[in-house]
């Protein structure tokens, strides 16, 4: 048996509205062995959404304290409200060999890129802006004004792709969620790091 391992840390980023969301629940309804990491946010809670199974609904001046103590492993200030990911369960959880699969906006995964580069960040990319545009209206839970808004900060996100090791088409939601599960599988199969696996395990049978 191969010596255990720290987790993967898989970033799952795109524009608002392409689906990241819809992608994130369907990989996890397929009983998946990732952990989700919750993050924490000041944006108001919207109907049907849960404390501590969405987000972690904090205070500004809550969130703020969070930063300076140094417990956010990344931030960000996304239309008007922070976002944020608690630090503490992210390493807990790749410490106990557990992959740890996150969901947040692109500024807030660049900074898991320098703080982390050794995740795996994945871009759900739209199949066109227009698309795009259509799923955030479909949505219903923004205003014209903040629509607007999304679709700006999504055409100068999309410019960001280069920073990412896999991008996802969300055309159709089983499909990427099909690809997701491509990139953990093939991300466990890499051969520097089943390598060091070996390494290791040549290292104990030595001693
Ligand atoms: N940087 C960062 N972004 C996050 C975090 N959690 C969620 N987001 C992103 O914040 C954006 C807005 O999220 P939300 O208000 O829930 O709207 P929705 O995901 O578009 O329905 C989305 O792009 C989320 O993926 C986080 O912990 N950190
Ligand atoms: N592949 C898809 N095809 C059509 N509609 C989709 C697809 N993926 C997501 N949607 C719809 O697009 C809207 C935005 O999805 P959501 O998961 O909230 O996006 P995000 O979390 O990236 O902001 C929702 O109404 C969702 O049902």
């Amino acid at each position: 048996m191969l010596i255990k391992q720290k987790g993967i840390l898989f970033i799952l980023s795109g524009p608002s509205g392409v689906g990241k969301g819809t992608v994130r629940k369907a990989l996890f309804d397929k009983d998946t062995a990732l952990k989700y990491s919750i993050s924490m946010t000041t944006r108001p809670i919207r109907p049907g959404e849960v404390e501590g199974v969405d987000y972690f609904y904090r205070t500004k001046e809550a969130f703020e304290a969070m930063i300076e103590d140094n417990q956010l492993l990344e931030h960000a200030k996304y239309v008007g409200n922070y976002y944020g990911t608690p630090r503490h369960y992210v390493e807990e959880q790749i410490e106990a060999g557990h992959d740890v699969f996150l969901e947040i906006e692109v500024q807030g995964a660049l900074q898991v890129k320098e703080n982390f580069p050794e995740g795996v960040f994945i871009f759900l990319s739209p199949p066109s802006l227009e698309e795009l545009k259509n799923r955030i209206i479909s949505r219903g839970t923004e205003t014209e004004q903040l629509v607007m808004n999304r679709l700006k900060a999504a055409k100068d996100e999309i410019e960001l792709m280069d920073a990412y090791d896999y991008v996802v088409v969300n055309d159709q939601v089983d499909h990427a969620v099909e690809n997701v599960q491509a990139i953990v599988k093939s991300e466990h199969c890499k051969r520097e790091r089943v390598a060091s696996q070996y390494k290791q395990l040549l290292e104990v049978s030595q001693s």
